[in-house]
């Protein structure tokens, strides 16, 4: 029997299988749902194929595609779902007390949410409480001892949650909290929740998707009317200079014990400027431009099929004449009061703000560009879910630089483009 290839009689054209839908955003993108064949004729980058399906050529994003004998082989040893989320080493990492060491040293992180228990310890009287993701329990016992609520389910899906029982044990909590041991998405509550308490947030606050996993438990157990904590999240944007990293990982090979290794350099770019540098700190005088926030959600209206794909669009205009060496990326997320008119409470990992574990997301350019004040930088962001490895997302960034410079008595705009496409993931 002919395959593909051969009836095609082009031997360039391999056959990919589409795991997920794909509904294209410009007409040179091919629009295509989980389980179609299609022929792939060009790889003109690791990110975009020149496909065909039924005829009709356009641009596919190849992490939506497996190699139909891949696909075939995946089909007989079938990558369970789990193994797609990597439950066992995700879960398995939480067991252990180093992440949740991490997470309670971070004061800034844990006050905030004490602080919510605090402010709101009134209206949390007889109300019904979960705890999405508990760890140690710490939020649930917060809300056991600041307050008195009637009920605090404490889910926590790792090993980790055995000792949780034991903690709230020794802390007299147990006639209130009950910590149940299994995935929230997948376990049965005794009642629905007034209010669905959970610490989710990741590097580039969706990293991990465990927000998924809130959202399921929102359409679940939160009654009509219940509130979300977090309430909203923000993801900030700002264009900056990055000059002790570009140091260390560029200039160093100019002229190491006074020998000349730049012929390195286009490996240092590749290695060390095309991901995301996750624990960056960036200081406030490295924003070349005021900050932006470039994605909003509603904790009560996002729905997990927006998680797939996430798009904001940014404008910045250049305060001061710099290095323009990259976008440095945090988090903002907000707790609305149990009480109309109360307090918001606010947890910000930006760089004016109390340090927090996750501290900031540097994601470097290819090369720095020179800017001078008045400059303007715009452009998009858009995050897109790993259809495949459902814990990963990769960032695209694309931005324009406007300058005008006065040099020639007239303003000439000198448009330079950009691109980085970052994976987010382990
Ligand atoms: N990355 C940040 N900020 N926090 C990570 C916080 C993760 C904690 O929540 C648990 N967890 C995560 N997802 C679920 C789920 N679907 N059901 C039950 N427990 C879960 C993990 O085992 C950790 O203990």
């Amino acid at each position: 029997m002919q395959t593909e290839k051969e009836k095609q009689g082009d031997t360039s054209v391999e056959e990919y299988v589409a795991l997920s839908n794909f509904s294209g955003s410009s007409s040179d993108q091919l629009c295509f749902n989980s389980g179609d064949r299609l022929l792939v004729h060009a790889k003109p980058s690791s990110e975009w194929w020149w496909a065909e399906l039924y005829g009709v050529r356009g641009y596919v994003p190849a992490s939506y595609l497996r190699q139909d004998a891949a696909a075939e082989e995946e089909e007989d040893n079938h990558t369970s779902l789990e193994d797609q989320w990597q439950d066992e080493e995700y879960f398995g990492s939480y067991g252990t007390l180093r992440l949740h060491l991490e997470m309670l040293s971070d004061k800034s992180r844990t006050e905030a949410y004490r602080k919510v228990i605090v402010s709101n310890s009134a209206s949390l009287r007889s109300k019904v409480v979960m705890d999405l993701g508990c760890g140690t329990g710490i939020i649930s016992l917060f809300c056991a001892q600041l307050a008195q609520p009637s009920e605090v389910y404490a889910v926590e899906a790792s090993s980790m949650a055995e000792y949780t029982r034991q903690l709230v044990k020794q802390n007299g909590c147990e006639q209130v909290v009950t910590v149940l041991q299994g995935r929230a998405e997948e376990i049965e509550l005794p009642k629905q929740v007034d209010v669905l308490v959970s610490e989710w947030m990741g590097n580039c606050l969706l990293f991990e998707f465990m927000v998924e996993s809130v959202l399921l438990a929102r359409d679940r157990w939160l009654k009509e009317g219940g509130v979300m904590w977090p309430s909203s999240a923000a993801l900030t944007l700002v264009p900056c200079q990055a000059n002790s990293y570009y140091a260390e990982k560029m200039t160093f090979w100019e002229q190491p014990y006074g020998l000349d290794f730049t012929p390195l350099q286009p490996l240092a770019q590749q290695e060390f400027f095309t991901k995301p540098k996750f624990n960056h700190v960036i200081e406030p005088d490295d924003c070349l431009t005021a900050p932006s926030d470039v994605l909003c959600l509603d904790m009560y209206t996002l729905q997990v099929k927006d998680l797939e794909e996430i798009k904001g669009q940014f404008h910045f205009c250049v305060e001061k004449p710099g290095v323009f060496h990259g976008f440095t990326s945090w988090f903002t997320v907000h707790f609305e009061s149990l009480e109309t008119g109360g307090a918001t409470v606010e947890l910000n990992t930006g760089p004016n703000s109390q340090p927090t574990h996750w501290k900031q997301t540097l994601f470097m350019l290819d090369r720095p560009v020179s800017v001078h004040a008045g400059d303007s930088i715009s452009g998009t962001i858009l995050l897109r879910r790993n259809p495949f490895w459902r814990r990963h997302m990769t960032i695209t960034l694309h931005w324009s630089i406007n300058s005008c410079k006065k040099e020639t008595d007239n303003c000439q705009a000198n448009h330079r483009l950009g691109q980085r496409v970052s994976p987010c993931g382990g």
